[in-house]
């Protein structure tokens, strides 16, 4: 069995796939790594033979994870390096090691499902787009916060805005003016990442006319799946970037 995870900036996402990588045995997010041991214990007859990860957060925390699993399974897990090209695509940042590495399993997930112009947007912690031409040349993207920072931005900076997580999920069954806090903020939040979302795609069309796909991923992609009918919903987006990226030996 493979174990696979995906650390973000506010949860690690994991996932066990099957001996042959044909099946998902289990999958779970986790805000810390207690949890994960136990979720992991909790799977009968685990039997990991390899891991593979990917991390934007420091050195440090992902150097524990690392450590983690070797402690545990005995296994040294491969871990997503920053790279000029693989699978058929160009990483287009300046200075190639400073893109977030779940950015760049992101694109070479989509490029490997369609190879050709497409345009991926992640709905994490942060909000992020990519682009990639049909020849595989990365062209960059752009960063902004997702509904996590924005809406913990405001609670912060206000003195009257206040609500639970809770709440916030009501209040999201339309995108009518909010009629109390909760509804204003969340919706008003939601509005502003439909604007961005907006704004990639005209550049995308600009770019590529109708020619190019969309990804969507990440842990509030629903929330913008309506707006997208076209787009390919792909919450394992980013683990299908790191088989790309960390094939097994
Ligand atoms: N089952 C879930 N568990 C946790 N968060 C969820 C879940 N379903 C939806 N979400 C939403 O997903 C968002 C978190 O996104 P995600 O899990 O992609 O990323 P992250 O680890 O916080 O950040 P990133 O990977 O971008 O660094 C939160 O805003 C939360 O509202
Ligand atoms: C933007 C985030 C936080 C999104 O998870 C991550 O991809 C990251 O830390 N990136 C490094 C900065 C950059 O991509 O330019
Ligand atoms: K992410």
């Amino acid at each position: 069995m493979i174990l696979e995870l995906d650390c973000g900036n506010s949860f690690i996402k994991w996932r066990v796939l099957s001996p042959a990588q044909t099946g998902i045995v289990a999958f779970g997010s986790v805000g810390v790594m207690e949890e994960l041991e136990r979720a992991l214990q909790a799977i009968p007859a685990l039997a990991l033979a390899h891991a593979r990860l990917v991390s934007v957060r420091s050195d440090e925390e992902t150097a524990e994870l690392v450590a983690f699993i070797a402690g545990h399974f005995g296994i040294d897990a491969c871990c997503a390096r920053p790279e000029l090209s693989r699978g058929g695509v160009r990483n287009g940042y300046e200075d190639f090691a400073r893109l977030g590495l779940d950015r760049w399993l992101a694109i070479l997930g989509a490029y490997q499902q369609s190879p050709g112009a497409c345009l991926v947007l992640d709905l994490g912690t942060a909000v992020t787009s990519d682009f990639v031409a049909p020849d595989g040349q990365h062209l960059g993207g752009f960063i902004c916060p997702g509904m996590p920072l924005m809406r913990n931005q405001l609670r912060t900076h206000t003195r009257r805005i206040r609500y639970d997580d809770a709440a916030a999920l009501e209040a999201l069954v339309s995108l009518e003016p909010g009629r109390s806090t909760v509804e204003a903020v969340e919706r008003g939040c939601v509005l502003m990442l439909k604007g961005f979302v907006q704004a990639q795609l005209e550049i995308a069309r600009g770019y590529w006319g109708d020619g190019f796909e969309t990804y969507l991923t990440g842990g509030d992609a629903k929330l913008l799946a309506q707006m997208l009918p076209r787009a390919r919903l792909a919450p394992d987006l980013i683990f299908s970037g790191l088989a790309v990226a960390c094939p097994l030996p």
